[in-house]
Order: structure tokens, then sequence, then C-alpha cells
């Protein structure tokens, strides 16, 4: 449909005219909108700068409109190199559309300086260091590499790189090395001749001088470990222990509950190795709880604005905030603005994990040389002397060295991800298609029960059936759905017995999850969560009989303080204690459970299936991933690599046709920033 669609472009006798027309270009634009190449939000952004500007030429128009288009795909700035010269590197459109697409670009200067030129003409252009800031809607920073903005996230990524800058430049806190050195030695153990390099260790250095710390790391491999021990470390080292503020916090309520539950055990578990000295106990009971961003900053609901800002700061001393990954521009900017800027901010997130749908990747931006280390003679020298840790002259690359990899540590031992997953994992990532499917092949043959499997085509319902099954002895839904009728049969006793049912209903849901690339389709979420319904209802294991049944997986899909549930939040339609006549939704809220009126939940939708976007920062015993042949540009490396580090124990690969799974490896996620290229030196307002 699409496809035929995109070919009705291309019959456009528009092209043939001598000289694109401005009214001939809003024309194409829409026709480009028509056919899916553009939303109808890009074409209206073009129609509002020629609202604004009628003398707008023909490539402001096409820019403006390109540019909305890439925000939609999660881009904060478009590439206007790119643009002129490899336009499909930044448009991302099908095959069928390379015609239409070079026809139009025939119209349009062939080098940039015309462009810029163009764009810089326009009243509706702010080119940055020499127009004031009056308001214009689109941004233009000049140099090398001319970046186009659209306003708000030009003042996002100006502002995050700003404070990040600050924050990597200002010196922190004077550090007594002898202290920090004892501290470390009791936490991590005292450094070892010919050991390997303890990263965990060197980023608890590392965080304590400054005010900014990014910890990036594959699953399992210390990320909240090592968080835990820089708190116990900043505790230890604090002036008044007992006065040090800290705060948790994760882009998701679920997130948010896990880094909580994590960072606890841990300093509990830390208690006997720091006495004397340190009473951990006391300060895990001051420390409260995890909140989500959105919960921390005071979000106010329907505005884009928070309660706490640069002018109203959070009261915090540390702020620690994990799945980083997840965190887009806007949230990064509203977090920096609303710190104090003495406090401390600490990142914990997978470099590699899809970013946020929303525009913006920091942590992927922050972490761009975090492989190659990048210290600087003054950092080793710190490094050996507080930690006894040696850098090898590798981690030392002057091309790395910048003042933002000062704060920056790579975590590389994964300590519960190894086997076959972890492999699938690696090898997804460094890009070996021909390695993941080699992997994939070789479990399948060996049977049901291997650590992974794969499978080629469909029917869709398939699918449903093994979602419902598991595979082998793998965990599918019939594991809830059984328990969910042990209960049914079952009379509670007590309170307690109908919590306890409730919870082991929702552990067992969570053993196994469905994740698709698509919404739309029987390959997307919307079709297989119908499947699944079917399947369940043909086997008896769960009645449909309205919007809200028992059962009902659902996932929050907007925050609602009121109710007390986060966008993502997962909770299950199950009979209230009080009255079993009637449906509630539960969710497990750490050790407690939330119970919500189906009622007064509008926002949610069924949750057998969910987007592989919405499954960051859970983890499922059995994982499958489902890849739609209209995937398109969604199916990318980060999508994968994401989808596989759900799983701990098994993971599922259903592909709608032949060459998806290497096609995504091969399509790693760039989104365009201006990012790093502020850090050095952020451009004035
Ligand atoms: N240096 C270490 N020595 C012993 N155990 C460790 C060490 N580092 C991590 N672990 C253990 O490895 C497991 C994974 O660690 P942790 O949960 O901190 O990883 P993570 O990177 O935060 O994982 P996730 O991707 O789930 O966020 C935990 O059980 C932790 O206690």
């Amino acid at each position: 449909m699409k496809a035929k669609r995109v070919r009705d472009v291309q019959t456009l006798d528009l092209f043939a005219a001598p000289e694109l027309s401005v009214a001939d270009s809003l024309t194409v634009l829409d026709r480009f909108s028509d056919a899916g190449l553009l939303r109808r939000l890009d074409t209206a952004l073009a129609r509002f700068v020629h609202s604004q500007d009628a003398a707008a030429e023909p490539a402001l128009l096409v820019a403006a409109a390109v540019l909305a288009q890439m925000e939609g795909r999660g881009h904060s700035c478009l590439p206007l190199q790119a643009l002129v010269q490899a336009p499909n590197s930044v448009l991302a459109w099908p095959a069928e559309a390379l015609a239409a697409q070079q026809a139009l670009w025939a119209q349009l200067p062939s080098d940039v300086a015309p462009w810029l030129a163009t764009l810089a003409r326009s009243p509706v252009v702010r080119v940055v260091g020499r127009d004031a800031d009056a308001g214009q809607p689109l941004v233009l920073l000049p140099g090398a590499e001319p970046l186009l903005y659209l306003r708000r996230y030009w003042d996002y990524e100006r502002t995050v790189a700003e404070h990040l800058a600050r924050r990597t430049t200002v010196e922190g806190q004077a550090v007594d090395d002898a202290a920090v050195r004892h501290w470390l030695d009791r936490l991590f153990g005292p450094p070892q001749p010919q050991a390997p390099l303890d990263w965990q260790k060197l980023a608890c250095a590392l965080a304590l001088r400054g005010r900014l710390s990014v910890i990036t790391g594959g699953p399992g491999t210390g990320k909240t470990y090592t968080a835990a021990r820089l708190l116990a470390l900043l505790f230890a080292t604090a002036p008044d222990a007992q006065q040090l503020r800290v705060a948790l916090a994760a882009p998701t309520g679920k997130a948010a509950a896990r880094l909580k539950q994590s960072i606890d055990a841990a300093l509990l578990q830390l208690h006997d190795a720091v006495q004397p000295g340190l009473d951990l106990k006391t300060l895990v009971q001051r420390m409260g709880a995890a909140r989500t961003l959105h919960a921390l900053l005071g979000a106010r609901p329907d505005t884009r604005h928070f309660r706490h800002h640069a002018g109203h700061p959070l009261d915090v001393d540390v702020l620690i905030v994990d799945e980083a990954s997840m965190v887009h521009l806007e949230m990064m900017a509203a977090v920096l603005q609303a710190l104090p800027p003495t406090a401390r901010l600490v990142l914990l997130g997978d470099k590699d994990q899809l970013a946020s749908v929303e525009a913006g990747a920091v942590l992927g931006d922050l972490c761009r040389g975090a492989q190659d280390g990048g210290y600087l003679p003054d950092t080793v020298a710190y490094a050996q002397r507080v930690a006894g840790q040696s850098i090898a002259p590798a981690f030392t690359t002057a091309q790395a060295a910048t003042p933002l990899a000062q704060h920056t540590v790579m975590l590389r031992e994964s300590r519960r991800f190894g086997g076959p997953i972890g492999e699938l994992a690696l090898a997804v990532n460094a890009g070996d298609a021909a390695q993941a499917q080699h992997l994939l092949l070789e479990q399948t043959r060996s049977g049901l029960d291997g650590a992974l499997w794969a499978h080629q085509g469909g029917p869709a319902t398939a699918i449903a059936a093994m979602a419902v099954q598991g595979r082998g002895t793998q965990a599918g839904y019939a594991a809830y759905a059984r328990q969910l009728q042990a209960g049914r049969a079952a009379r509670w006793d007590s309170e307690a017995a109908h919590q306890d049912w409730v919870r082991s209903v929702l552990a067992a849901f969570d053993r196994f999850r469905l994740l698709c690339a698509v919404r739309e389709g029987d390959w997307g979420v919307a079709g297989l969560n119908r499947a699944i319904e079917q399947v369940l209802e043909r086997q008896d294991l769960l009645r449909k009989d309205g919007e809200w049944y028992l059962g009902r997986p659902v996932m929050v899909t907007r925050n609602d303080a009121q109710l007390g549930v986060s966008n993502g939040d997962i909770g299950m339609a199950l009979p209230s204690w009080a009255d079993p006549a009637r449906l509630r939704v539960y969710f497990a809220q750490g050790e407690q459970l939330h119970a919500v009126s189906t009622a007064r939940l509008a926002q949610v939708e069924t949750a057998f299936a969910m987007t592989v976007h919405k499954s960051q920062g859970s983890e499922f015993e059995h994982t499958a991933l489902v890849l739609a042949a209209q995937g398109g540009h969604v199916l990318n490396r980060e999508l994968v690599y994401t989808g596989i580090t759900r799983a701990r124990q098994a993971f599922s690969l259903w592909s709608e046709g032949p060459g998806l799974l290497a096609s995504a490896i091969g399509s790693p996620t760039q989104r365009s920033s201006g990012l790093l290229r502020f850090l050095g030196a952020p451009p004035a307002a």
C-alpha cells in the first residue's frame, strides 16, 4: 500500500517545470505527506514558515519539513551538509521513494552554500552569532558542519551543553586522597599487583572529584553495584553524612523501583564491611524512595513545566539517575536546570540501548568515546594515587581526551549476562550479523529448550501460540493464566492471602514478554495482543467479556500522579479483596501492591505484546522479539540489542521475512545532535 502511494509521487508532473515555484514545492511536500514519506506535521511546519515569510524559497521550505520529520524520528537537529549531499542519509526514505527524492533535489541548489544563503536570508531563521534571539522558529548554527534546529531543541541542547560543560570543568570538592584511598580499598579491596584495571573502582574515584559522573555498561556490568559503593564512599567522606541529601530517580516507575531495591540491597550488604565508621542501615532508611524523573521534578499535569527549575532547585546534594539512555533531551535539560550547581549528578545507563522515542540521545552522545577512555595525565595520576589503578596507555589517547572523558567510565565485565544471550548481544553490538545468525542457528538446531531460538516467516498466529505455550520449557503466558485460575478457584481466607495471590500472578506474568518493533499490523503490538487473547480464550485460560476482563494485563500510557501510576507501569485486572465481583488493576510497586479502579484508568493498553521501547528497564526470564517486515528504519541495531538484553534465560526471535535481522544489525542509529560539538565550547545564547 505504502509502496504504491510512494510510486504515485513519482508521477508528479510538477518536477517537469523549469523552475520549482514556492507553491509547487508546498504541493510536492503535501504529496510526500500523502505518500507517508513525511508527516502532516512536517508539511505544516513548511506552510507555517511560508506564512511567516512570504519570500521563503523552496530550499527553506524543504529544509523545514525535513527538520520536522527528523525531530519526529528522534534527531535534535538537521545536518545541512548531509541534507544537500546525501539526502537519503537523513531522510531514511524507502528505496521506492528514491526517484521522487532525486527529482525534487534536482530542482534545489546542489551546494550547501546557496542553501545556507537561502536560510540566512529568511527572518524566520536566526543565525547564531549574527542575530539576536527574537523568537525565530528556526535556528541555524553556521560553521564547517552547519546545523538547523527547531528553536525549542536548540534551547534544550544549548542548556544541556552549557550545564554539562560547567560540570566537567568546574573543580569539584577537594578530595582528601588518603581518606578516599582508605575507603576505596575497604569497599573494593586493596589493589592487587598484576590485577586488571578495576573499572568500577576507577568510576567511584573519578565520580568523587567532580560534579558529573557518567557510568555506562551493558547489562550486569555492575552499574548499580558501583553506584551503591559510590554512595557509601560519599557518605564516608562527607563532613556530615547525616546531612547528605541523596535522590534516586529513573525515567520510568519500574526502573526507579528496581534502582531503589538494588541500591538498598547493595548498601545493606556493605553494612558489615564498613563497620566501624559508617552506619549504612540508618543512612539507607533516610534515603527515601526512588522516583520517576517527572515526579522528582514535580511535573504539572498537561504542561511542559516542572515545579523545580533553576529558580526553585531540587533539595539534593547527590542525584543518581538510572536507565539514563531513556532520558531525552528535553528531560535532561529540565534535570540539569533544576539541579543545584553544587550537587553531584551520576548518570547510569547502557549507551548501546535504544534512546527515548523523543528527540535526543544524550547518554549515547556523552558516551561516544567511552570505549577508548581518553584519560588525561592528571586523571591517570589521580587514579593511581587514590585507587591504585594503572590506566593503560591504550586508554589515554589524546583524540578521545575531552573534559567529559575525565568523568566517564565504561564498565566492561558482565557478571550475570554471559552464555549464548550475552554472546548474541555482543555480536549484535559489534555489527556482526553473520556471527549473530550463526549463534541463533546453532542453538535453534539444538532444540526448543536452548537459550536462543529463531524462526522466520508466519503466520502471526504461530507467534501467539508460542507466546501462550512458551517454547520447550521456556515460559509463556500459560503460566500466569494458570496462576490466575488457581486463584479463581480458591477462596482467600485473608487479605494477606489475596495479596500473595495477586503478587504470584503478577510475577508469573513477568516471566515472559513478547516485544514488537512496530505497533500496527499482524506482526505489531495491536495484532499480536488480539491474537494472544484469542489463543488464551480458545484454551479456556481467559474469558474476554468486555474491555476489562479478569486477567487483562495493561500498560499505563500516561503519568498520572493522582492515581499514583507512571507511563510504562504494568498492572493487571484482578478481583478485589473487598468485593471479589469487582475488578481492580493491581500494580507491584517494590514490595507494595497498588490497586486502582478500572473506571479511573483510561490511559492504558493491553500488554501481552509491547514495543521494545516500552520494555526498557525491565528484564524477563524469556523474551521473544518480533521483527515485522514493515518495520523500516525502526528495525535497527539498538532495537535488536535492547530486545535481546531484556532476556535473562531465553531469547526467541520471530522474523517476518528473510534478511530483516541482518539488515537491522547493519543499521546502527546515529541521532543528529550538536551536543558533543558544544561541550568543548558551548555556543553563545
Ligand atoms: N565487582 C563485583 N563483584 C561481585 N559481584 C558483582 C560485582 N559487580 C557486580 N556484581 C554483581 O553482579 C550483578 C549485576 O550487577 P548490577 O545489578 O549492579 O549490574 P547493572 O549493570 O546495574 O545491571 P542492569 O543492566 O540490570 O542495570 C549483581 O548481582 C551484583 O551484585
